[in-house]
This record gives C-alpha cells, sequence and structure tokens, in this order.
C-alpha cells in the first residue's frame, strides 16, 4: 500500500512474547519468509520486556489467562498509557479493564483461523473514549488479514460463535457434505474438493450481493434434486439445528471470561 495512503502510527516493527521455546521457534519459521522477518523479535517468557517496547499490545492467551498475565510484577507500568488488543473469546473490556492500569485503552478483537490465508472474518469493539483514529488503526491492521467490522460489544459474544468458532461448524458441514458424496461413491479427497469449493463459491456470491434464499430458490428446480435435498435438510430440522449451536456457543463463549 502507498505510504501516502496508510493510516498514522502503522506498527513497524513487531515483538511476540510466548512461553515456550517450541513457541518461539514455530513464530520465527513463520515469519522466515516475510518482507518484515527483520522487524519482529520474539521473547521467550518475559512479557513484561515485550510490552515496555510495544505502543501497541496484543493480547492472544487463552481467557482464564489473562488476569495472571497482565497482573504480573511489573506488567502495570510496562502498560501504562498503551491500547490493548484483545483476542480473548469472552473477556469483556470491563474485565480487562480491571486488570490493568486506567490509562490503558482496551479493544476486543474476535478473529478467525482463516487469518492464516487472509481470509478472516474480525469484528471489533472498542471503549467508548478511544479515538475514531485509533478505532480505524485496529481495522486496518485486521482488514489485512481478512474483513473487519465494527460493532457494538453485546453483539462480541455472537462474533465469537460466528466468527471464531464458524470455521468449525463449516468444518463440519463440508464433512457431512463429503460424507454423502463417499456414501454415493465419490473418493474422499474429491468429495471434500468439491464441497469445499461449492461452500467457497456459495459464500463469494453471497457476499456479492445475492440473497441466500434467492440462490437456493434458483437451484431448486420444481420436481428436482434440490428440493427433494432441501426437505431432507428441513426434515433434519438442519435450519433451526444450526442455529441453535450458534446460540449455545455464543452462550458458552459469554462465560469464558470468567472461568479459573
Ligand atoms: N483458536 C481460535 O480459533 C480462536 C481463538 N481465539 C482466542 O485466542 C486466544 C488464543 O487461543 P489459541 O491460539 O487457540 O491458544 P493457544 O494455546 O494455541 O495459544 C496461546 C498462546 O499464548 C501463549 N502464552 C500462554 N501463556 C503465556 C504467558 N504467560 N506468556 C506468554 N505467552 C503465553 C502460548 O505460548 P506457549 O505456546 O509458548 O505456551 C501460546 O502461544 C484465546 O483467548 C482464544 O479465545 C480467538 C479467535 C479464534
Ligand atoms: O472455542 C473457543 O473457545 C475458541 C474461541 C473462538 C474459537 N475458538
Amino acid at each position: 500500500q502507498p505510504s501516502s495512503t496508510l493510516p498514522r502510527n502503522v506498527p513497524t516493527s513487531f515483538t511476540a512474547c510466548v512461553k515456550s521455546v517450541e513457541s518461539a521457534k514455530r513464530v520465527r519459521d513463520a515469519v522466515a519468509s516475510l518482507k518484515l522477518a527483520s522487524a519482529v523479535t520474539v521473547y521467550t517468557s518475559n512479557n513484561v520486556a515485550g510490552v515496555k517496547d510495544a505502543d501497541m499490545v496484543l493480547l492472544g492467551c487463552k481467557p482464564y489467562m489473562c488476569s495472571g498475565l497482565l497482573m504480573a510484577p511489573g506488567m502495570s507500568e510496562a502498560l501504562s498509557g498503551k491500547l490493548l488488543v484483545s483476542i480473548c473469546a469472552g473477556v469483556k473490556i470491563s474485565q480487562l479493564k480491571e486488570m490493568v492500569p486506567s490509562s490503558t485503552r482496551v479493544v476486543r478483537v474476535m478473529p478467525n483461523t482463516a487469518a492464516k490465508i487472509r481470509e478472516s472474518m474480525t469484528v471489533i469493539s472498542a471503549e467508548e473514549t478511544i479515538a475514531e483514529e485509533e478505532k480505524a488503526l485496529v481495522k486496518w491492521i485486521f482488514e489485512k488479514i481478512g474483513k473487519a467490522l465494527v460493532l457494538d460489544e453485546k453483539h462480541m459474544d455472537v462474533a465469537t460463535a460466528l466468527c471464531g468458532s464458524g470455521p468449525a461448524f463449516y468444518a463440519l458441514i463440508v464433512e457431512a457434505m463429503a460424507d454423502g458424496g463417499v456414501m454415493m461413491g465419490v473418493p474422499r479427497k474429491e468429495a471434500v474438493e468439491m464441497a469445499a469449493q461449492t461452500m467457497q463459491g456459495t459464500g463469494r456470491m453471497i457476499l456479492a450481493g445475492q440473497h441466500p434464499a434467492i440462490i437456493r430458490e434458483q437451484v431448486s428446480t420444481p420436481a428436482g434434486c434440490t428440493i427433494a435435498g432441501l426437505l431432507k435438510m428441513e426434515d433434519g430440522k438442519v435450519r433451526s439445528v444450526v442455529a441453535r449451536a450458534i446460540e449455545e456457543a455464543t452462550n458458552v463463549a459469554s462465560g469464558l471470561g470468567g472461568k479459573k
């Protein structure tokens, strides 16, 4: 991107903090082929030093580890005046604010594992006092790994279910569709490819503006095979089962920040 169109304060150097040497190696290997590899420093079990160096801190530990990590000796001073961006599922902004000094600004973000191929769907929620420019910077950063949108914090647990858990749910649907193909004689590899590419194509049509119900009706020839398959799905209550799975995952996500 031309530097004239970049937001102000785009990060130019990066520090990754992990606990184990194995993870440190994993991070180094993951960035080795990138242009910015030389701008990445990896610290093992030295979070305070890593945070001291930073203007913006991205927190990605398990939700129950947040308090131990943010309230470790020396961390409060290191976090003072900084922007803390948490991807921890179910940990509310108000809970994070209790673990950091009052001068630390907090943003909550929910990406998903498709970030690996820059196809994440990321939802961002920021405390009210954060400047628009800073919110825009966080959005810009997460747009580097896919799509990002800003929503009110009350939607973060459902974002966790829809976006964070979403790859697992869609993977299960792909497996089920592929199982059907295998049952009808297609080799597993081809069946998985057929199911996954069809899922991607459908998703792209919807993102291009087509309504899902129109897509469904356009494919359903009278007396055809699609309506036959759809009715079988409706007999199995697939629509309410899937919707209820999002409801259940949302409810579980909302409690993750309180788990010890
Ligand atoms: N998995 C997913 O699909 C998604 C997860 N999330 C959220 O992201 C967070 C991480 O999840 P996930 O990646 O699955 O978890 P992992 O356990 O794979 O990763 C957690 C990372 O935190 C590091 N870590 C743990 N404790 C410390 C510590 N005291 N100091 C420094 N580093 C530490 C670990 O390092 P080490 O390996 O060295 O111990 C590890 O690299 C969670 O809060 C989760 O809710 C959000 C969206 C999607
Ligand atoms: O299942 C979990 O708790 C995490 C949060 C989002 C995706 N996986």
